[in-house]
């Protein structure tokens, strides 16, 4: 099934009545459109701004499921889709890309011989061999795009759909573009794209047209038969108009007759126009194109055996080229590649660790073992706590959105599922998080002072680790639900209840009423600080020295009975710590989930 078929396509929408209104109104962007784009074809879906070019290819190609009704027929295994904006890996060179996509899209995972064949030849066919070492955020508009098709092409998929593949080129790389797409095409592939409004030299060369106006089909059929079919109904093309223009011009100024008039001759893309030869003059032909019967004796019945068969194995066949566990070994090698080379970021991240360490350090220099300093041990666990956050949180709330259109991009066509990727990118963060983190442990421990046992000093820097891991999972959950503007509003705003929390009542904990102490369980800050207070002065830790005649928190189990924490369980709370941690991750995953598959 190359050939891609639609009937009756409709995309409805809800929006809000008016501004602010939480009535809501339905819309149709397609209105029972129907068509079919032929195979070994370049085709193009054209109309003014707004038609629902955008939305027909994203109904066709799956991307948009939610508000789709109708038939469409094709073999969505063998079909990739191609987004308007080009999103790449920046820190990868275009023969890495290549290489990733070939190792994860191809069965023989392995880089052989023959996969490092068809990369060359595919960067040649495509003109980007030259730029095979160059990164991708270093590219032209024209290359980049061209290497958005070369990371496709490696499958060899026979069915592409392309979302404004000229848009942001200039006239000549544009029309170069649509050459290439021409070439592909008659190298037994169907390739559908959007177009807003191509030149005349691009026009030329597609082989079929289908023109959308107010989400219904006015033209559908050869460019060479435009201006016949619009002769045909009285209007005249101008000479020196080109008959696209002059068609969209048309829908944009006489909208309520030539819209439905048109659509109607078109039975809203259930006929096309062909040309015919005759009499060495072009004319035209309109010819039903959709046979029914033969779309509906592919389309199983609902509730047939073969309709439950299909939804079975739906469960038990992998869509992907390799297994998970090979998908997660390449995602990891591709992410772990990524974190070396941001050397940038690294040097960052060691800097801001290293330089806090050294800070709080010096503030609390010596101080761990004062026993008329007991606020100042408290700021300390909190201090502490508070770096972990406060690193951890806003890092990916501000790099996640981007790095999740690539990654949206790359499952959507089958690259790889999405739990792989999800295991992949959680623990390959975690190697740099714990060394940092084990940093700036290190140095805030002992140049505090804090008793030399090593077991207080794992439980130090174990806590500090599971406070940064649950931040982090709580910035990728809001990163991968919002965008960078929401997200920088919803981090501090989800911050605030558990920071107050967190503080709130150390110092008259005696008094806290029960559904309030209730509350602050719920607080993983407090929690950390919990931890982090039972650790430095709990497990038998030794009597702190007092230079006063009298030192009333001398006694560390003091300070944990004044706290009201004496009979906390360590192990407890950091079993706490834990499962607030898998819920953030789990949160994350079902944004991730309900992102790329709704
Ligand atoms: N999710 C949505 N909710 C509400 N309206 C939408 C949604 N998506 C698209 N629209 C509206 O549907 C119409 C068609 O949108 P679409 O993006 O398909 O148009 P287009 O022909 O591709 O336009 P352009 O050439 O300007 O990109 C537009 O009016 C757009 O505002």
């Amino acid at each position: 099934m190359k050939t891609v078929n639609f009937q009756d396509v409709v995309y409805e929408v809800q929006e809000p009545r008016s501004f602010g209104s939480t009535e809501k109104t339905k819309r149709q962007l397609l209105k029972a459109v129907s068509g079919v784009f032929r195979h070994g074809q370049l085709s193009v879906i054209m109309g003014p701004s707004g038609a629902g070019k955008s939305s027909l290819l994203n109904a066709l190609s799956g991307y948009r499921t939610e508000g789709v009704s109708g038939n469409i027929f094709f073999n969505r295994k063998s079909s990739c889709y191609i987004q308007q904006e080009d999103c790449h890996h920046t820190l990868l060179t275009v023969e890495e890309m290549m290489t990733m996509a070939c190792r994860l899209k191809l069965k023989n995972s392995e880089k052989s011989n023959e996969q490092e064949i068809q990369i060359r030849e595919t960067l040649t066919s495509l003109n980007l061999l030259h730029r095979s070492t160059s990164t991708a955020s270093t590219l032209s508009g024209g290359e980049r795009k061209r290497l958005s098709i070369a990371l496709e092409l490696v499958t060899n998929p026979s069915i592409i759909f392309l979302d404004e593949p000229t848009s942001g080129l200039d006239e000549v790389t544009a029309a170069s573009c649509i050459r290439l797409l021409k070439e592909l095409a008659h190298q037994d592939r169907t390739i559908i794209c959007t177009i807003h409004q191509p030149s005349a030299a691009m026009f030329e060369n597609f082989d079929s047209v289908y023109l959308l106006a107010k989400g219904m089909c006015v033209y559908q059929g050869s460019p060479k038969t435009l201006i016949p079919f619009l002769q045909s109904e009285n209007y005249i093309c101008p000479k020196y108009n080109f008959p696209a223009d002059y068609i969209i011009e048309l829908c944009d100024l006489e909208p309520e007759t030539v819209i439905p008039h048109f659509s109607n001759v078109f039975q809203n893309g259930k006929q096309h126009c062909i040309p015919v030869i005759s009499n060495d003059s072009r004319d035209f032909l309109l010819k039903p194109l959709i046979n029914s019967l033969y779309l509906e004796s592919i389309k199983p019945k609902e509730g047939t055996f073969v309709q439950k068969v299909k939804l079975l194995s739906k469960f038990f066949k992998s869509e992907y080229a390799l297994s998970s566990l090979q998908q997660f070994s390449i995602l990891f090698q591709m992410m772990m590649t990524k974190i070396y080379r941001n050397r940038v970021v690294l040097w960052i991240q060691f800097f801001h660790h290293f330089g806090c360490g050294l800070f709080i350090g010096i503030i609390f220099f010596n101080s761990a073992n004062d026993g008329s300093r007991m606020f100042d041990h408290l700021k300390f666990c909190m201090g502490c706590v508070f770096f972990a956050v406060y690193t951890q949180i806003m890092v990916p709330i501000l790099s996640y959105p981007s790095e999740l259109r690539v990654v949206k991009k790359e499952c959507f066509n089958r690259w790889y599922g999405l739990t792989p990727y999800y295991l992949a990118l959680t623990i390959s963060r975690l190697p740099l998080q714990i060394l940092l983190n084990v940093i700036f442990s290190t140095l805030v421990y002992f140049l505090a002072g804090l008793p030399l046992e090593m077991w207080r000093f794992i439980m130090f820097s174990l806590i500090g680790n599971i406070v940064s891991i649950i931040s982090e999972g709580l910035g990728l959950a809001i990163g991968a639900t919002f965008n960078v503007t929401n997200g920088c509003a919803v981090g501090p705003m989800c911050m605030a209840p558990f920071l107050g929390l967190a503080i709130y009542g150390f110092d008259f904990a005696a008094e806290i009423p029960v559904l309030m102490n209730a509350a602050m369980k719920l607080s993983f800050i407090r929690g950390g600080v919990v931890s982090l207070v039972l650790t430095v002065f709990g497990h038998n830790r030794p009597q702190l020295n007092c230079k006063d005649v009298y030192c009333h928190f001398d006694d560390p189990k003091v300070l944990l009975r004044y706290l009201r924490i004496e009979d906390f369980s360590l192990v407890t709370e950091i079993a706490y710590l834990v499962a607030i941690m898998v819920i953030f991750r789990t949160l994350f995953y079902l944004s991730l989930r309900k992102r790329f598959y709704k």
